[in-house]
C-alpha cells in the first residue's frame, strides 16, 4: 500500500512527560484517517510534529516517503495543509483577503484559484464582511480554505468540529468529504468523538497514552463491532487467562461476565475454560456499538 505519513516508535517528551511513547501510525494514501483518543492522548502533539512545529524526542516519521530528518523535507511538507488547534486567521480581514495573505505568505506567484478555495467551503458570498463577524463553523471552514491554499493533497485537521453547532458539524463533514472525493486529498482529522468521525472515516488510529493501541480499516472496525459476544463463566479471571493465550481482546464486566471483541471459535474456548475447571453459563453473540468498542480500546470516561 501507498502511505502519505508513516511513523516509526515516534516519542515525545516534557520533562518527564511522554506525550507520544513509541507511536506508530500508517496513513495510506487517498484515506480519511480518523485520529481518535481521548483529551491529552497525545493527537496535537503527533500533528505538531508532523507540521514541523516541534521536533520529535526520539523515533521518526516519513511523508511522502521523505524520512523527517531529510533536508528536503521542507518539500513534502508544502503538500501537505493544515488546521491545528485554532484556525490561523486574521479576524480583521474578510474572508477573500485571508486567504490573499496565505497566497503571500507562501509567496505564490498569482491569487489563481483562490475563488474556488472560497467557494469550495462555502464562503463565496461572504463580500465585505470581517472574520471576527464569522460564526465559528463559518471560521473553521475559512481555516481549512486557507490550508487548501498551495493546493495540497494531504490536510491535516485537529479536532476541526470542536465547539460546533449540529449544523456547523454537517457542513465540515460534507466538506471533508468533498475535498476526498473529488479532490482525491488524504485527510487525518484528529477528534474525541468516535461517532462523528464514524461518518466519514476509511481508516482509524485509536491512540491511547502516546501509543497507537488500534489501527483499522472501517471494514474492519465494522467487523470487529459485529463480532462481539458476552459470556457468561463461573470466573473472569481464568477466562482472562485463556483469553490472553488466545490473544484475543475482551473487556471484563463482572466477576463472571465478560465482552469478547473476536470472533471466536466457541467450542476451543469451552474446552479450554474446561481444563481450567471454568464453567460456561452463557455465551451470546452481540452487535456491539462504536461507542463501546472505543471504551474497551482507550478505556474508561472517553473525554476526561
Ligand atoms: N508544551 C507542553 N509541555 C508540557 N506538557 C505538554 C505540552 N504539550 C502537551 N503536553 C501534554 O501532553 C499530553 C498530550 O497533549 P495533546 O495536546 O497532544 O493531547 P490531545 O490528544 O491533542 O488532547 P486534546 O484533545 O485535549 O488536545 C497532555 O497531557 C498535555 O498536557
Amino acid at each position: 500500500m501507498d502511505y502519505i505519513l508513516r511513523t516509526n516508535d515516534l516519542s515525545k517528551s516534557y520533562r518527564d512527560f511522554k506525550a507520544l511513547d513509541g507511536l506508530s501510525m500508517n496513513v495510506p494514501r487517498g484515506a480519511i484517517y480518523g485520529f481518535v483518543g481521548k483529551n491529552g492522548a497525545g493527537k496535537t502533539t503527533l500533528i505538531r510534529l508532523i507540521c514541523g512545529l516541534q521536533e520529535p524526542t526520539s523515533g521518526s516519521y516519513t511523508l511522502y516517503g521523505r524520512e523527517n530528518a531529510d533536508r528536503e523535507m521542507r518539500k513534502s511538507r508544502r503538500r501537505m495543509g493544515a488546521v491545528v488547534e485554532t484556525p490561523s486567521i486574521y479576524l480583521d480581514m474578510t474572508a477573500e483577503d485571508n486567504l490573499r495573505q496565505q497566497y503571500r505568505i507562501l509567496g505564490l506567484p498569482s491569487f489563481d484559484g483562490l475563488e474556488d478555495v472560497l467557494k469550495l467551503v462555502g464562503l463565496e458570498n461572504t463580500g465585505k464582511k470581517k472574520a471576527k463577524h464569522f460564526s465559528l463553523g463559518m471560521r473553521q471552514r475559512l481555516g481549512i480554505a486557507i490550508a487548501l491554499v498551495g493546493d495540497p493533497d494531504f490536510l491535516v485537521l485537529d479536532e476541526p468540529v470542536n465547539g460546533l453547532d449540529p449544523q456547523g458539524i454537517i457542513e465540515i463533514r460534507e466538506l471533508i468529504l468533498r475535498l476526498n472525493h473529488e479532490r482525491q486529498i488524504t485527510v487525518l482529522i484528529s477528534s474525541h468523538i468516535l461517532d462523528e468521525l464514524s461518518r466519514l472515516a476509511t481508516h482509524y488510529g485509536f491512540i491511547d497514552s502516546g501509543r497507537i493501541v488500534r489501527e483499522l480499516s472501517a471494514e474492519e472496525l465494522e467487523a470487529a463491532c459485529r463480532k462481539c459476544i458476552r459470556i457468561e463463566v463461573s470466573n473472569t479471571g481464568t477466562l482472562a487467562c485463556v483469553l490472553d493465550e488466545m490473544k484475543l481482546d475482551y473487556k471484563i464486566l463482572t466477576d463472571t461476565e465478560a465482552y469478547v471483541y473476536a470472533k471466536v471459535n466457541v467450542t476451543e474456548l469451552v474446552l479450554a475454560l474446561a481444563e481450567r475447571d471454568c464453567e460456561v453459563f452463557s455465551v451470546q453473540e452481540k452487535e456491539e456499538s462504536l461507542e463501546s468498542y472505543y471504551v474497551s480500546l482507550v478505556g474508561g470516561g472517553k473525554n476526561e
